[in-house]
């Protein structure tokens, strides 16, 4: 028996929510935009990684998180005294790692809702949607060096995901704007998370944080009113943006081009340096996808180009089994 699993890439924080507020997306063009993680019963637990992106891990694949992952599913399920069998995993590595599209949360929820899938197929055993988004979190911390939701969220249950600070529901659902496409510009280039939020300030000052509540409270007002006008014109992120742009060479202008240019909104996506742009017309999305593969993409140290533009709708399905042969 065998089982893979896609889990898409998402935009952590959506401006307005730092580290609360995450939104799925799919490219509109059918590519698999996410990591897919394929489970067989084998003799010995192992690891295997390929993909476009696997050479940017560890090279030491029990560094990798999917690893980890294993391990931390098989401890709960003995703690559970639900019975284990020995696997072996692959996992196709096709998001770029420090991209701000939430490339560890993609590897993470494929690695534990692959595992999850297996066991229910296996021997009718595996954990609910709290106990599986729980120890997701546990596994996002541990690489990110804090525990936020924004990614793995998302990308778990698709859509667009509020957190909430209640421990039985952990994530809510908020509606979003069907018509809506998100134009995704990875330029080629790193920034670890850990060092992006390393930059954040420790203190913010009162008009900030009043700005923060309004903004936020408005944007989920705004999508439950249906009110797209409304949503976008709050999308604005007094958290971290200020702080992060420089790690970010052309953010400033791409951004002053695409506002200038009509767009909805535009903002960092996760930690960067990923840019997301909102639209609600194709043409204009294809246009702005056009222009950001000219002006925002770059060149990393080794003289390559890893960058890509994507345009993007909401994925509302999130993880989901590509593939399962019994
Ligand atoms: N399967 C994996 N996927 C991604 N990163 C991994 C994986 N396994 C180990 N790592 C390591 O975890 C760290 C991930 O760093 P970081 O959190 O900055 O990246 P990220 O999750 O790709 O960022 P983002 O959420 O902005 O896309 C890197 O040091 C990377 O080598
Ligand atoms: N909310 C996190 C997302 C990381 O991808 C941050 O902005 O640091």
């Amino acid at each position: 028996m065998s089982i893979s699993v896609f889990a898409p890439a998402s935009i952590g924080n959506v401006s307005v929510g730092f580290d609360v507020l995450g939104l799925s997306v799919k490219p509109i063009d059918g590519t698999l935009l996410g990591d897919v993680v394929s489970i067989v019963q084998a003799d010995k637990d192992s690891l295997s990684v390929i993909g476009e992106f696997s050479n940017k891990l560890p090279g030491n694949v029990k560094d990798n998180i999917v690893w980890h992952c294993l391990t931390l599913f098989n401890k709960a399920m003995a703690q559970a005294g639900h019975n284990t069998v020995k696997l072996a995993l692959t996992l196709d590595k096709r998001m770029p790692v420090g991209s701000g599209l939430g490339s560890s949360a993609c590897s993470v929820v494929a690695a534990l809702e692959g595992l999850n899938q297996f066991y229910q197929q296996f021997n009718n055993t595996g954990f609910n949607q709290k106990k599986m988004l729980l120890m997701m979190g546990e596994m996002e911390a541990q690489i990110s060096g804090s525990l936020h939701y924004d990614n793995v969220a998302p990308c778990y249950l698709g859509g667009m995901q509020l957190m909430v600070p209640d421990a039985n529901i952990i994530s809510r659902d908020l509606p979003q704007f069907d018509d809506c496409f998100y134009v995704m510009a990875y330029p080629g280039i790193s920034v670890s998370t850990k060092a992006a939020r390393e930059v954040l300030p420790a203190h913010y000052n009162r008009a900030d944080l009043i700005t923060f509540g309004q903004n936020l409270a408005t944007f989920v007002d705004a999508c439950h009113r249906n009110d797209k006008a409304q949503a976008f014109s709050v999308l604005t992120d007094v958290v971290a943006e200020k702080y992060r742009q420089h790690l970010l060479p052309k953010f400033i202008e791409a951004k002053q081009y695409l506002v200038s240019q009509g767009c909805l909104a535009v903002g960092i996506s996760g930690s960067g340096p990923t840019l997301f742009c909102v639209v609600d017309d194709e043409a204009k999305a294809n246009k702005f996808a056009k222009w950001l593969k000219i002006n925002y993409l770059q060149t990393e140290t080794d003289g390559k180009n890893y960058g890509f533009v994507h345009v993007c709708k909401v994925d509302n399905q999130g993880a989901c089994v590509i593939e399962n042969d019994t």
